[in-house]
């Protein structure tokens, strides 16, 4: 199989970015939604973004922000991939590619096979469907699973990735049940909410390569 992929969200220090890497994460993001408690300024994710190594992509999330404020912060930030966590309208996610050289994440929340059908709609848009459990206090973030049955019954045509709830102590069996080729945790490697643990980061990123290091073929 493909070489795992593994990202950490919601960094904000150097520290927990460099607990990231050491521990093998492909990709690490950052935060930037006000209400979020792992929200950085535009500056300090700037400044942090100067610490993660070329090797490792670095992923910004943004929640429904303005089209204006978007092209400042990509050029402030310079992220690898820009991760949408609100309702972005494909549309939008059209401009973005056809516009920059970013790749696209759409994270979607998933509550039924509906959902999970017409989040379908973003295929042409995004380089990347992330699926997440739908919104609670906050459109990602909240440490909450989705049903991952409904993933390892779906046949994929676009490239994908399971967020949301995932935990050093569950992410083998999330991986073995929807075969998810790239995985992310922020809520299961903090010690509180929005503080980074590296000892729980460390523990996340080695479960997730064994477990999809195991996958047949
Ligand atoms: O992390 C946040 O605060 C956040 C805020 C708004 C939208 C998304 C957010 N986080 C992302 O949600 C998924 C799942 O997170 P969790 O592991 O369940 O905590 C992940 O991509 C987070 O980066």
């Amino acid at each position: 199989m493909a070489a795992p992929l593994i990202k950490i969200c919601g960094l904000s220090t150097p520290a927990t970015i460099d607990a990231a890497v050491a521990a093998g994460a492909t990709h690490v993001g950052f935060v930037h939604f006000k209400p979020s408690p792992r929200h950085l300024s535009i500056a300090r994710a700037a400044d942090l973004r100067d610490r993660v190594p070329a090797h490792v992509k670095t992923v910004l999330l943004t929640v429904n922000m303005e089209p204006a404020q978007t092209s400042d912060i990509i050029q402030t930030i310079r992220p690898d991939v820009l991760q949408l966590h609100g309702q972005e309208a494909p549309e939008w996610l059209q401009v973005l590619k056809e516009h920059s050289d970013l790749e696209i994440w759409k994270a979607i929340g998933v509550k039924d096979q509906a959902s999970l059908e017409q989040a379908q709609r973003y295929k042409p848009f995004a380089h990347r469907l992330l699926y997440d459990a739908p919104a609670g206090a906050l459109p990602g973030g909240n440490g909450l699973a989705l049903d991952w049955g409904l993933l390892g019954n779906f046949r994929h045509e676009a490239e994908w990735g399971l967020a949301g709830g995932l935990d050093a102590g569950n992410v083998a069996e999330a991986i073995r049940q929807t075969h998810a080729p790239l995985v992310d945790a922020s809520s299961g490697v903090e010690s509180e909410r929005g503080v980074k643990d590296p000892d729980k980061i460390a523990a996340f990123c080695e479960a997730a390569r064994a477990a999809m290091t195991a996958l047949p073929g």
